[in-house]
């Protein structure tokens, strides 16, 4: 599969083709990260991870609408602490479950069910612990399955690639050249995903192109940044903070002539 590192994205496709809905993922319970609370609560120069991650999907000029499934024991939170905020940016709160794929089809049925959202041609599922993805990074992977039908962000594996055998002294080694590890946004046409899910019978998937790319469909790989990290582990908050400065700084240096 080609990688597209930057798409020449059908100019002739009309915005209404790129109308996109996000699905923003936000149901999980941060176990590796370790808190008393859902690390998506964790503040990140003054704003929750997840806020950042809303904020910067809703910036693409193609978001229309933008979904994110929750826990029963944080609707409290999201609906108290960060009602109003939600309610200004018309963010649709809906149920999340016990999987990942379960909140996102939760967040996919929402979509499907409401004649609200009979615009929506792409849907753009991301992770609400991922709150650094960049305006150009989420413009090229909505352009990208605009064109295509599907597309993922992703970086190149840098580093040597391990798998551990039976014995944990035993190790061999996988050829890294054409690994990429996938990120969020992954952006589907709409029908895409809806059949994807349809088929999905539970057989385990850790992200929503897997689900794609078991009907055959074609899926762009697109080139992404390292700064769209995920929140996973406590040393990914500090980690942030300093992406996080980095790309402010930059954003407000005057440009050198
Ligand atoms: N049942 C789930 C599980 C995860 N997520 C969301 O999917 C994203 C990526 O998942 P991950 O980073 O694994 O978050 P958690 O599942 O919360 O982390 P852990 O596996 O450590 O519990 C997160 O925004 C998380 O809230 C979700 O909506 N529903
Ligand atoms: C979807 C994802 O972010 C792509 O890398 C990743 O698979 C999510 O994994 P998690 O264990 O649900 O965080």
């Amino acid at each position: 599969m080609p990688v597209a590192t930057d798409t020449n994205a059908d100019s002739s496709m009309g915005s209404s083709e790129r109308c996109t809905a996000v699905i923003l993922p936000a149901a999980g319970s941060g176990r590796r990260f370790g808190a008393q609370q859902n690390k998506l609560f964790a503040d990140l120069a003054g704003k929750t991870l997840w806020q950042h991650a809303a904020e910067r999907l809703s910036a693409n000029p193609n978001v229309r609408h933008l979904v994110m499934p929750i826990s029963e024991t944080d609707r409290p939170r999201f609906e108290g602490e960060f009602g109003v905020w939600i309610q200004e940016r018309g963010i649709h709160l809906v149920p999340g479950g016990r999987e990942r794929t379960d909140s996102v089809r939760a967040g996919l049925d929402f979509l499907r069910s409401d004649e609200r959202f009979q615009d929506v041609r792409l849907v753009a599922v991301h992770d609400a612990a991922r709150p650094l993805v960049s305006d150009h990074d989420i413009g090229a992977v909505i352009q990208a399955a605009a064109k295509i039908g599907a597309a993922v962000l992703a970086t190149p594996v840098s580093s040597t690639v391990k798998r551990r055998l039976n014995d944990e002294h035993s190790i061999s080694t996988i050829d890294r050249s054409d690994l990429w590890l996938a990120q969020t946004p992954q952006v589907f046409r709409l029908d895409w995903l809806a059949e994807a899910y349809e088929k999905h019978r539970g057989r385990p998937a850790t992200d929503d192109a897997e689900l794609v790319e078991r009907l055959g469909r074609p899926v762009a790989l697109i080139a992404g940044s390292t700064d769209n990290l995920k929140i996973t582990h406590p040393d990914d908050l500090p980690l942030a903070e300093s992406i996080l400065n980095r790309q402010l700084h930059s954003n407000t240096m005057p440009h050198a002539d």
